[in-house]
C-alpha cells in the first residue's frame, strides 16, 4: 500500500475489497459512484484479473462506467441486465436501521433505480458515515430543470407543513452554473439537519411536481460494510441479524493502486 494512501482511503479501500468478498462468477453487478465505489470497481477488476471470476457490471453514472471500461470490467445497460443479482455502493449517511441518504456525488437517481433491481444492495463507507440520526448530510433532491424554482419553492412550503425546524433548500453549483447529472437534472440539497422520519419525507418529495427522486434510500440496503483506517472491518447484514469484525491484511503484492489515476 502506498506510503501516502490518506486515512480515509485505507478506511474506504478495506470495506470495497470485503463487499467484493460476497461477489460470485456470472453475477450481474450494480457498480456504484463515488470515491468508495471506485476502490470497489478496482478491487472488482483485481478479482477479474487475478481469479478470472465472470460477471458484468451496471454502472451507476458516466463516471463508473469509464472507471470500470479502463479496468477491463465489463459493463451493460440495467436494460439489458433487467435485474441484478449484487450492488455495491457507498453512502453519504448510514442510521441504525440502515437507511441512507445518498447523492453526494449527483448520481442518486440511477443510484436507486440500479439498487433497488438487485436482489441485494452491499453499503460500504467509512466509519464517519455512520450517524445516530440522517440529515447533518444536506439530502439531495434531482429536479427537473424546467421551473425547478418553483419546484424550489413547493419544497420550502412543503418542509414548513410538516414543521420542519431547518429547511435551507440550495441549488447544487458547478463553478458558476448549475450542476446537471447524467439524467440532464439539477439537484437541490436539503440542509435539514436532522431528519425525524426519514420514509416520510421520502414519500411526501416525490409527490411534489418537478421533483425526479430524492436521496432517502428506505429499506434498500441489506448489508453495510465499515472500513477502518488500520484495517478493521465490520459487517451488519440486516436480513439474519448477523454482525462480525475482522481485519484485512495488506499484501505487499497488492498490484490494485497502479490503477490509480486520481
Ligand atoms: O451517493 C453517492 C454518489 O451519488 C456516493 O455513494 C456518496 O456520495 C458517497 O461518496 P464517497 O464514497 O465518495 O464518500
Amino acid at each position: 500500500m502506498p506510503a501516502d494512501l490518506s486515512p480515509i482511503d485505507k478506511a474506504k479501500f478495506v470495506a470495497a475489497k470485503r463487499a467484493v468478498d460476497y461477489v460470485e462468477t456470472g453475477m450481474k453487478l450494480g457498480l456504484g459512484t463515488g470515491s468508495t465505489a471506485a476502490w470497489m470497481v478496482r478491487c472488482l477488476a483485481e478479482r477479474i484479473r487475478e481469479e478470472g471470476i465472470r460477471v458484468v457490471g451496471v454502472p451507476t453514472s458516466t463516471r463508473t462506467a469509464e472507471l470500470a471500461r479502463q479496468l477491463g470490467v465489463p459493463v451493460m445497460s440495467l436494460d439489458e441486465a433487467k435485474w441484478l443479482d449484487l450492488t455495491i455502493d457507498g453512502a453519504d449517511e448510514i442510521d441504525a436501521q440502515m437507511n441512507l441518504i445518498k447523492g453526494g456525488g449527483a448520481a442518486l437517481l440511477q443510484e436507486k433505480i440500479v439498487a433497488t433491481a438487485s436482489d441485494q444492495m452491499i453499503v460500504i463507507a467509512d466509519a464517519a458515515k455512520e450517524v445516530g440520526h440522517l440529515g447533518a448530510f444536506p439530502l439531495p433532491v434531482e429536479v427537473i430543470p424546467f421551473g425547478w424554482q418553483t419546484t424550489k419553492a413547493l419544497i420550502e412550503e412543503t418542509l414548513v407543513s410538516m414543521d420542519v425546524l431547518n429547511r435551507d433548500v440550495t441549488l447544487r453549483m458547478n463553478g458558476a452554473a448549475p450542476l446537471v447529472t447524467d439524467e440532464a437534472n439539477y439537484i437541490l440539497d436539503l440542509h435539514l439537519k436532522r431528519i425525524g422520519n426519514p420514509r416520510q419525507l421520502s414519500l411526501v418529495l416525490n409527490q411534489i411536481p418537478g421533483v425526479v427522486e430524492n436521496g432517502l434510500f428506505i429499506d434498500i440496503c441489506d448489508v453495510v460494510v465499515i472500513g477502518h483506517s488500520d484495517g478493521r472491518v465490520a459487517v451488519r447484514d440486516i436480513n439474519s441479524g448477523e454482525t462480525s469484525d475482522d481485519r484485512i491484511e495488506f499484501a505487499p503484492t497488492d498490484n490494485i493502486f497502479a490503477n490509480m489515476d486520481d
